[in-house]
């Protein structure tokens, strides 16, 4: 098995010789704070040897939860939001099928999402397609307390168990929360149902290799043991004690805050050129967004699907304010073969491409992207993943996870709170005269009335 890779000579000719290299003791003690657990937030740090901890015993009895699922389901709803959600939705969806909803070939059950908006239409939609089908629920929510998602997981409870009987509902109805504290915690334990614990020291970003989305990955049909062999084999890779030249997150990390506090590039955009791994960019803007962003300070995480977006953004990212870089998820292996078929005619001009793969003309684009980004004066750093596979998510996973750590600690900020998400949550709780937010409700609606 090889190792994903990452390329930083197109973003260091944007800095001063040696900036990167200059990170270097900072970035060693950022690795002995999140090691010795003497950094900010370090109640949170469980996500740092999460992968070697994990026993095979343990991947076997989410497998058997996964599998009475996979038996008794047609489609099986994931309600969660952020970190209780982009994570299993990224690896489900980079290795699916990409028309997974359409494929019926009983295999896999279908894998759907809720409980990530508040959309009236979605949940409509969603609970009439259910209508006919026989559905599993997985409640996933760290706090256990989530609107987003306890409204949803409340319609879908109902409707479940009105459609399967509440006995057989029970069997089908998963929760993934707090070992003690919450809303979803305290369902799960009156019905009975099967529960997994969200350990108190992994923060919801850092989550999914925990069952929050191991549990989903493996009822799509995943394999989760290669998952976590991926991240153990890069635990080890970008161990503290791994020289910095040779540990890809220390790189990243360096490179990231090098770009940001020395050539003043405000905003990264991870861009990809397969359409699977939008929502591995998902996952990745909560994971450095929550992290960074905060104390009036942060890179902004922004994502563009390539080349798609080249259409769209292209225009602004060739020649718009300098103010960004740009860091390519590039996949070296497809996993299936479609070659461009000559045709006699040629009237659109393309058999040129007659016998070339498809993925030859995309590599091509990747390049010509690169090249001309760098030479608008766009920054780029390159992450190669050899496949999209589960070992090498598993891999790409931990090193995004690791390296953002370090990253915060060098941003000099506390990489594992996120406290001003609450500030929309107070209002909207007294805008709706939530028991508890009377004093918030008056003054909010004295505000409005001004
Ligand atoms: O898992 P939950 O407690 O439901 O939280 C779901 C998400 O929403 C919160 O508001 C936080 O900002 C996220 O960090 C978290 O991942």
């Amino acid at each position: 098995m090889e190792y994903i890779k990452l390329d930083i000579k197109k973003a260091e000719q944007f800095l001063k010789a040696g900036a990167v290299a200059g990170f270097e003791s900072k970035v060693k003690a950022a690795q002995e704070a999140l090691e010795n657990g003497t950094c900010e937030g370090s109640d949170f740090l469980g996500w740092l040897h999460l992968p070697s901890e994990t026993t095979e015993d343990f991947l076997d009895e989410v497998q058997s939860v996964a599998n009475t699922l996979r038996e008794k389901c047609e489609v099986v709803v994931v309600a969660g939001i952020g970190g209780s959600y982009l994570g299993a939705r990224a690896v489900i969806e980079a290795l699916g099928n990409s028309f997974a909803w359409l494929v019926n070939d009983k295999k896999n059950p279908t894998i759907l999402f809720a409980g990530n908006n508040i959309g009236e239409d979605y949940l409509f939609e969603l609970t009439e397609y259910l209508k006919d089908k026989k559905f599993g629920v997985i409640n996933i929510s760290k706090s256990g307390t989530t609107t987003e998602t306890a409204l949803a997981f409340r319609l879908l409870k109902k409707q479940c168990e009105n459609q399967r009987g509440k006995a057989e509902a029970k069997d089908v109805i998963v929760a993934v929360t707090d070992a003690k504290k919450g809303a979803a915690r305290t369902c799960a334990d009156k019905e009975g149902y099967k529960s997994f614990v969200i350990p108190d020291n992994v923060g919801g970003r850092f989550s999914v290799l925990t069952p929050v989305g191991l549990l989903p990955i493996a009822i799509a049909g995943f394999d989760i043991k290669a998952i976590v062999k991926g991240a153990q084999d890069m635990e080890k890779a970008t161990g503290k004690d791994v020289a910095f030249a040779d540990n890809i997150a220390a790189q990243y990390a360096a490179t990231r805050q090098a770009l940001y506090t020395q050539a003043d590039k405000k905003i990264e955009i991870i861009a990809n050129f397969q359409p699977k791994l939008h929502f591995m960019a998902e996952w990745w803007k909560q994971l450095y967004g929550e992290s960074e962003g905060k104390n009036n300070k942060g890179i902004f995480p922004a994502a563009c699907d390539f080349t798609t977006d080249l259409h769209s953004m292209g225009q602004w990212i060739q020649e718009g304010e300098r103010s960004i870089f740009e860091t390519v998820l590039s996949v070296e292996n497809t996993n299936h073969h479609v070659e461009f078929p000559s045709d006699d005619e040629n009237l659109d001009g393309l058999n040129f491409l007659a016998g070339k793969r498809v993925d030859e003309v995309n590599k091509m684009a990747e390049l010509g992207t690169q090249l001309a980004h760098v030479d608008g004066g766009v920054p780029n750093i390159r992450i190669s993943i050899p496949k999209l596979n589960e070992y090498y998510l598993g891999q790409l996973i931990y090193f995004f996870e690791v390296a953002c750590g370090i990253s915060g600690l060098l941003e000099e900020v506390n990489p594992f709170n996120q406290p001003g998400v609450e500030a929309y949550k107070k209002n909207m709780f007294a805008l709706l005269n939530k028991p508890g937010y009377e004093a918030e409700s008056k003054a909010i609606q004295e505000r409005l009335a001004q």
